[in-house]
Formats: C-alpha cells, structure tokens, sequence
C-alpha cells in the first residue's frame, strides 16, 4: 500500500480510539506522539502497539512542537475537550491542523475559545479507526476551506473515506441515525414486541447485512420511493418520537448493566466473552470492507 509522506502527528488521549488511531498512523509511516495524563492507559496502548517503532508515548504535551496535524481524542466531554484544546494551541506551531475526533459535540463549541479557529475541524473516526474506513469530516463555522482540503488528502493517503457535512449537526450523520435506529428498538423491546435475541437477529439479518453493501439512500432507490412512501404513510405515527432517553436503558445503566465491560447489557458476557468477540470482530470487519469495496467497485464498472 502507498505510504504517506513522511508526516508527524499527535494524538492527544489513548483510550480506545486514540490507540486505534495511532495504530492507523504507524502502520501508513507517520511519526506518531500519544499523549494521556491516566499512566495505565498509556501503559496499556503501548503494549497493544506490538513492536511500532513510529509511536511514541507522552503524559503530557511538550511546547514547542511542529506536527502536521494533532487529533483531540480524549473523553467526549465539552469541558475536558475545550481545556485540552487550549493544551494543543498553546503547544504547537500555528501552521498545525487540529482535528478533534468528537463523536457529535458541535464543532463550535469546542472551538468557543479557540485563538485560530481556523485551522480547527472536526473528523469523527470509528472504532476500531485503524479498519473501519469512513470519517465525517465537519468543518466548524470558522473553518478555512484550504484546512478541509488538507485534512481530506491527508485521510485518503491513510486508507480513510471522508466524507464531508455541509452543516455541523449535533450527533452529526452516522450517530443521529444510530440513536434514531436505537430509540426504536429500545422502544419494542419496552413495549415487549419481541425478545432481544430476535431482534438482533432480524436486523441483522435483513437490513444488517444489505447495508454492508448499500447505503440506505441507494437501497432505497433499488426497492422504489413509492412503496417506502406507502408505509412511511401508515407507519410513522406509531415510531417512538420521545425525547428522552428509553426507562428500560436509564434502568440498566443505573442497575451498573452497562454493556460487556460490565458482564451485563442486554446479555451477560464474561471476560473470555468478551475477549474472543473482540478478537474475532477486527479480523471478520476487514472481510466484510474488502467485500463491499469489491461490490461497490464492481458496481461502478
Ligand atoms: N469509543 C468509540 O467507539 C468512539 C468512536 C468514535 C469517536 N469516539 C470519540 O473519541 C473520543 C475518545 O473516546 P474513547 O472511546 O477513546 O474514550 P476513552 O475513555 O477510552 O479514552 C479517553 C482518554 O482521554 C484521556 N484524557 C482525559 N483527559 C485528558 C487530558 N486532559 N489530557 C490527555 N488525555 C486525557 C483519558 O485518560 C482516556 O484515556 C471521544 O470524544 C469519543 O466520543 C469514540
């Protein structure tokens, strides 16, 4: 695969995704620093790292820096984001691109006291970033159109696929249409439509594995707009429309079933679990994309 142009980046946090992250940049030949004030967190993205000789590890930002660009990945807080923010300004050169990997907050709201807002924008990765190809580019209002271009080329040489908003919207696309996606079966398993093995399996099953290949637009024009039309007709008045989060999810979150971290979600895992699923997802996400590419590309000829 074409590397990138020896380039230099800072990755500021090293949780889940900026150790992705870093992985993505190593692994194209970028020169990487990690940055993360939690010790053990920087410990622990070093020894998943493997042998990277570009990665190296920081507690906290040196002055005086010059890289290319520095991605704020740290916890999806406003405050924390803003303060680290003012961290990056105050630590590198002027000509630095900052990207913060937010994975909704409004790009201007995180740039409210930003020196150069300018040269800020938003590129919201997926985890694991360092496979799974797309990244919401979301220029802030005060972002240079020149900065949007760079960022773009440099995420295309990384293997990225960018895709741009026009506007910055909270949640921006793919979390919006997550959380709508989510209300929703949160709302038939509250009102006891179907058992939470059932729907993971007819989702994944039928819109699941289409949307693997096609967009919902594209899949959409493939099954007609007018029968979409007649059922978005008699269907919509019974969606969940609330505006506030499910009972059934504050009641799990608030009895500490949070998921597999915890050993409880919507179904109990156990550390061996967990671990096998994780080890098994990368290896089967990279299939899947070389399959959609391959689709999608054959598609186009
Ligand atoms: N986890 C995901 O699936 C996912 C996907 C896309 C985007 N995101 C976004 O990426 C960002 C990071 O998420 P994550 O899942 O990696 O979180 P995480 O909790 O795993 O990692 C965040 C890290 O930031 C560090 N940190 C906090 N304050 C800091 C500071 N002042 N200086 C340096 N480091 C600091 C913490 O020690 C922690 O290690 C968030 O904005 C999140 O919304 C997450």
């Amino acid at each position: 695969m074409m590397q990138v142009e020896a380039l230099n980046a800072v990755v500021v946090g090293a949780g889940t995704m900026g150790t992705t992250l870093a992985k993505l940049m190593a692994a194209q030949g970028v020169s990487v620093i990690l940055v993360d004030t939690n010790r053990h967190v920087l410990e622990t993205s070093r020894l998943s790292m493997g042998e990277s000789a570009a990665v190296g590890f920081a507690s906290e930002l040196t002055a005086g820096q010059h890289p290319d660009f520095v991605i704020e990945s740290v916890t999806e807080d406003v405050a924390v984001k803003q303060q680290v923010i003012a961290q990056i300004e105050a630590s590198v050169a002027d000509s630095s691109i900052i990207m913060t990997n937010t994975s909704g907050i409004p790009i201007d709201e995180i740039a409210a006291n930003m020196r150069l807002p300018q040269r800020f924008l938003g590129t919201h990765f997926f985890n694991p970033a360092d496979i799974v190809p797309a990244v919401e580019v979301v220029p802030g209002s005060h972002t240079q159109a020149s900065v949007v271009e760079t960022a773009c080329r440099w995420l295309k040489q990384l293997g990225k696929r960018p895709a741009i908003l026009n506007t910055c919207v909270p949640g921006f696309v793919a979390n919006r249409i997550q959380h709508a996606v989510m209300r929703e079966c949160l709302a038939l398993l509250e009102r006891g439509v179907v058992e939470p093995e059932a729907l993971d399996d007819i989702v994944q099953y039928s819109i699941g594995v289409r949307m693997a290949l096609n967009g919902p637009l594209y899949q959409r024009d493939l099954n007609g707009l007018d029968t979409h039309l007649n059922i978005a007709r008699y269907l919509y008045p019974d969606l969940d429309a609330r505006d506030k989060p499910a009972a059934l999810l504050e009641d799990y979150v608030a009895q500490g079933r949070l998921g597999a971290k915890a050993g409880r979600g919507f179904y109990r895992w156990s550390d061996e679990s967990r671990a096998q699923h994780q080890a098994q997802e990368r290896e089967s996400l990279q299939r899947i994309i070389k399959i959609a590419t391959q689709h999608a590309k054959e598609n186009a000829s």
